[in-house]
């Protein structure tokens, strides 16, 4: 998939982002961004600090006004339609937005009654752990619990789209691990998620496509293995030969991106067809590759790839 195509209007789209625009004190901070999210999709917005994402998703909240370009919320504008747009919209709050006397109970309750079709918070505490904490103060729960108690309220309102920036910032990795597992029950119910994220694992194992965001503009849109699929080092393999291998018989292999060599060991960089090239080469020759390994590149070294440059 191309950019061009998570520019297009696509049908069935819940969230559509066209031409989006915000600067701040003249700086152009989202500078005609465009995405569109499909209904029961976990789209994740990536990016380096300061590229735009959480001034994007912000917009599409309609907590801030762009101040150019389009964006719709199943069919409404967050702006425009505030309210239409809080009932089928859950967010994420930000700490300042809860009073440090509220009880965890109090605040499900109080958040529960805001909506007209609410969940039934009892299970969903359980589920982020929270219910040894239903009588502790906000103010003192940790940072980890404050978490929680935020991914909770951004469900609670059972909504058709669910906007989460740092979802699983400062969780343990159980905790991280129950809520990737809680966000994939929400989806497999028919939500969709617009996921701002840091961590590389979470956006791969979560996001059926991802908007890698650079300098307030959309440098790449497409599923996590399609980012990857685009390094020319898409994979690597590695392996001792048992008779030398020349320079030109490696080189003449098809979409080789490096060569390296290290007391006989040779690592190549290149995509699948390199690996089935070097396999039949081995097989070919007859020589035993030793200690033979493949490894696929990961999403982190997409991110490093498209993101960043000056
Ligand atoms: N209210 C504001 N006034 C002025 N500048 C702002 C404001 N909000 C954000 N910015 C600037 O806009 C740019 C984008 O900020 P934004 O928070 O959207 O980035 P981000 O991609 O979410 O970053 P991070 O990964 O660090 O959270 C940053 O340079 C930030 O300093």
């Amino acid at each position: 998939m191309t950019l061009a195509s998570g520019s297009a209007a696509v049908h069935g789209a819940v969230v559509e982002v066209s031409e989006m625009r915000k600067s701040y004190g003249g700086r152009d901070v989202v500078d005609g961004i465009s995405f569109a999210v499909e209904e029961g999709e976990i789209f994740g917005i990536l990016g380096p600090n300061g590229a735009g994402k959480t001034t994007t998703v912000e917009c599409v909240e309609g907590l801030r006004v762009p101040d150019g370009g389009r964006v719709r919320v199943a069919g409404l504008d967050p702006v425009a339609d505030h309210d239409e747009v809080t009932r089928v919209l859950g967010a994420q709050l930000q700490e300042s937005e809860l009073q440090a006397k509220l009880t965890v109970r109090e605040a499900l309750e109080l958040y529960s009654a805001l909506y007209p079709h609410p969940l039934d918070w009892r299970p969903l505490a359980e589920r982020l752990g929270l219910t040894g904490r239903l009588t502790t103060r906000f103010g003192r729960l940790s940072g980890g619990q404050k978490q929680r108690l935020f991914i909770a309220l951004a469900l609670i309102g059972n909504p058709r789209v669910v906007v989460l920036d740092e979802l699983t910032t400062g969780l343990d990795p159980r905790a991280r691990r129950d809520t990737w597992e809680l966000i994939e029950d929400v989806r497999a119910g028919g939500v969709t998620v617009l996921l701002v994220t840091h961590f590389m694992e979470e956006a791969q194992r979560l996001c059926d496509r991802i908007a890698l965001i650079d300098n307030g503009r959309v440098t790449a849109l497409d599923t996590p293995r399609g980012l990857i699929a685009r390094l020319a080092r898409s994979t690597v393999i590695s392996f001792t030969p048992s008779v030398p291998l020349d320079d030109e018989e490696l080189s003449a292999l098809p979409a080789l991106a490096s060569v390296e060599r290290r007391e006989g060991r040779i690592t190549l960089g290149g995509t699948d067809e390199t690996v089935n090239a070097v396999i039949s080469l081995l097989a070919r020759r007859r020589i035993t590759a030793h200690q033979l390994r493949v490894s696929d590149a990961t999403l982190d070294d997409a991110f490093l790839d498209l993101t960043g440059t000056p």
